[in-house]
């Protein structure tokens, strides 16, 4: 079986964590977020993977390689796929495709169940079928609206809100089939939700709509990545491989932890949830809270770090508060008794002097 993955977009929204690496990269409980969905795939059986790339490719290209070491025969998109759109970008690989084929977003985290989504696919036999999952707020995403047959009638990307009429959102997962092809342009800027899906049904072809009900989040954001992050402590988001618990050893009770390699704790409070990359160094006196921090990070005596995303080789100094929302990028220094206010980026390389604020706007 094939399929494709999306990995080509710039992640403006997860800036500055996306200055040195793609999205698809971004850790998530210290795996790139793409091994989950590539895992997902294989698992149902997926053979051949095309990963449509883009933005600072090499960095997954170098990681996932030839795909061996995953299971999965794995190629990859030549070319500049931001220009090209999401599916003006899969029109490249036009001739390598034999049958029915999935498409996958990889800033997504799910359980849905693959296979039942593309034999849903077969037995309708339309030339498209979008999973779709109910939210809240569906002006953020591409909104179906469904006839008893789980057809799609009409689909509106980012509606306002009066305009939203249904709560089922497109989850940027697809199987289609490979006439589709023959509606999108060559070199052309093209993308599913924007232009081949209104085609689709602006020619009155069968588009199909499957609604799941297994855990999907769009992890584009700095809040929804922690809010995934939540969930799979709390066991609504799966992961294969990595079971999460609570806090053991001299780590204070009331918060769940999760470290990769080489990590030094000493009492640290944690509230909530942390979750720590590999090599991370922590001081004394330090509380956490439902925060995540990537790799090669040192954070000094009686710091609070609460509800944020610190990067890569980030330097925290003595009693520094970082305050919710906030986002540090990588190799940033944030000298002593420094303090960052709520929602505030902190671009990759800065320098923060000693006993500094940093309020948002
Ligand atoms: C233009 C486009 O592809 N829009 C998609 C896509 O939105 P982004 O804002 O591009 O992430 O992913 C959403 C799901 O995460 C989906 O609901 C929407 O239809």
């Amino acid at each position: 079986m094939q399929a494709v993955l999306l990995a080509g977009g710039k992640g403006t929204r997860l800036l500055p964590l996306t200055v040195y690496r793609p999205k698809p990269m971004i850790p998530f409980f210290n795996r790139p977020l793409m091994e989950y969905i590539l895992e997902a795939l294989v698992n149902i059986g997926v053979d051949e993977v095309f990963v449509l790339v883009g933005y600072l490719k090499e960095k997954i290209m170098e990681h996932f390689g030839d795909g061996e070491e995953f299971g999965v025969e794995i190629h990859y998109s030549n070319g500049d796929n931001l220009k090209l759109g999401t599916a003006g970008a899969i029109k490249k690989i036009e001739g390598k495709i034999e049958d029915s084929f999935l498409v996958a977003s990889t800033d997504i985290l799910t359980n849905i169940n693959f296979k039942d989504l593309y034999e849903f696919h077969k037995k309708k036999d339309g030339v498209a079928t979008m999973a779709l999952t109910r939210v809240e707020d569906p002006s953020h995403y591409g909104v179906a609206i469904l006839d008893t047959d789980l057809r799609i009638r009409s689909f509106k990307e980012k509606p306002r809100p009066e305009e939203a009429l249904s709560n089922l959102v497109n989850t940027g997962i697809y199987v289609l089939e490979p006439e589709v092809f023959d509606l999108i342009p060559e070199g052309k800027n093209f993308d599913f939700s924007l232009h081949l899906f209104p085609k689709i049904l602006e020619e009155g072809l069968p588009l199909y709509g499957y609604p799941f009900d297994e855990y999907w989040n769009d992890v584009g954001r700095p809040s929804t990545y922690l809010q995934a992050t939540e969930d799979a402590f709390a066991g609504k988001l799966k992961l294969p491989q990595i079971s999460v618990g609570p806090l053991k050893g001299n780590v204070e009770r009331g918060g769940s932890l999760y470290t990769g390699r080489k990590c030094v704790l000493r009492k640290t409070r944690i509230i909530g949830f942390a979750v720590l990359g590999d090599n991370v160094k922590i001081g004394k006196n330090v509380k956490i809270e439902r925060s995540v921090i990537f790799s090669n990070v040192v954070i000094e005596e009686g710091a609070e770090i609460r509800e944020a995303i610190i990067g890569e080789n980030v330097y925290i100094g003595k009693g520094v508060v970082v305050e919710p929302g906030s986002v540090i990028g990588d190799n940033a220094i944030i000298e002593d008794f420094s303090r960052i206010g709520a929602n505030v980026k902190i671009w990759a390389d800065s320098r923060i002097g000693r006993e500094s604020v940093i309020l948002p706007d």
